[in-house]
């Protein structure tokens, strides 16, 4: 079948990758390329968060861990590490982590290499030609999927030199923001924040400070680390993750500040869906 993929962050290429290998004729069409997307900003820790329904989070979640966790020992260039962690307040931790401009790169040249086309363009609405469209827009389902249920939640993030960091620490205890530190292999990313319908992508001073301040508090070296960039993401929040076929569109938006941790396991299951085409 021929089918298009709207969107270009790690829910669309992921998807993109594995329709490729069901042999599909695949073409991925997006209005941001994969580094200036959301996705390129997430930390990212194979861990949901602040997404839903739990039943199916719970299952593309393992999907993808076990994916996550093969790549890592692959050895390929991709920037996937399976690292220990604090989980403050619970303890010792393993998981997943993912060097997001690394990985996008790694995921795009591999939609390339199996064949598939990645192409600029901005839609006013969703393609009509192709023999399936899967329709991976993130925000852009507002418009694409007439969908205002979806909504922004910004979150800010601190890009800082590494200081010889092996570790990820999270701190999500109720009462307070949530605080993490992510290692990759040449720099650090702090966060964060969490800014329920902000549409604004300009990083404030004030909290980048604040960011610092609560991750040197975890790990005091951090307090004088080199800041190399500030972000901030727009996560495409829903109530529950939309993956469901209409006639020949095929729905995956929506996942909030888990779209990394669900990405495989939602293209296993968009991979089904356009099969029962
Ligand atoms: C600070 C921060 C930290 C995060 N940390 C984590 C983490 O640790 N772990 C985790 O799992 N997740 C994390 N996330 C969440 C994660 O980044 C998102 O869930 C994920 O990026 C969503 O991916 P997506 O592909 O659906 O959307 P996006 O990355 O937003 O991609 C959407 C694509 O659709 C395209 N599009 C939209 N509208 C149109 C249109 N009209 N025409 C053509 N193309 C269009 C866009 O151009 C883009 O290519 C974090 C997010 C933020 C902001």
């Amino acid at each position: 079948m021929r089918v298009v993929v709207v969107g270009a962050g790690v829910v669309g290429l992921s998807c993109a990758v594995r329709l490729l290998e069901d042999s599909h004729r695949v073409d991925v069409v997006a209005r941001d390329l994969p580094l200036e997307t959301t996705s390129v900003v997430a930390a990212a820790l194979v861990r949901p968060y602040r997404v839903g329904p739990p039943e199916l989070v719970a299952r593309w979640t393992a999907t993808s861990s076990e994916v996550f966790t093969d790549l890592a020992a692959s050895g390929e260039d991709h920037g996937v590490r399976v690292l220990p962690g604090t989980d403050v307040g619970r303890g010792d931790v393993v998981a997943p982590v993912v060097d997001m401009p690394c990985y996008l790169r790694w995921l795009a040249g591999r939609v390339e290499r199996l064949g598939g086309t990645l192409t600029r363009l901005n839609l006013a609405a969703l393609p009509d030609h192709g023999d399936a469209v899967v329709n991976c827009s993130g925000l852009g389902a507002r418009l694409l999927g007439a969908d205002h249920t979806v909504v922004p939640v910004a979150g800010q993030v601190v890009v800082v030199e590494q200081i010889g960091l092996e570790r990820f620490w999270l701190d999500d205890r109720a009462g307070r923001p949530v605080t993490y530190v992510v290692p990759r292999a040449r720099e650090i990313v702090l966060g964060g924040t969490a800014d329920e319908l902000e549409w604004s992508r300009t990083p404030s001073p004030r909290v980048a400070a604040d960011i610092v301040q609560r991750a040197a508090e975890l790990v005091p070296g951090l307090a004088h680390a080199r800041v190399l960039r500030h972000k901030v993401g727009l996560r495409p929040w829903r109530p529950d993750v939309r993956l469901e076929r209409v006639g020949r569109v095929v729905h995956c938006y929506g996942h909030g500040g888990a779209g990394v941790t669900l990405s495989w396991g939602c293209a296993q299951d968009v991979a089904q869906q356009v099969q029962e085409l």
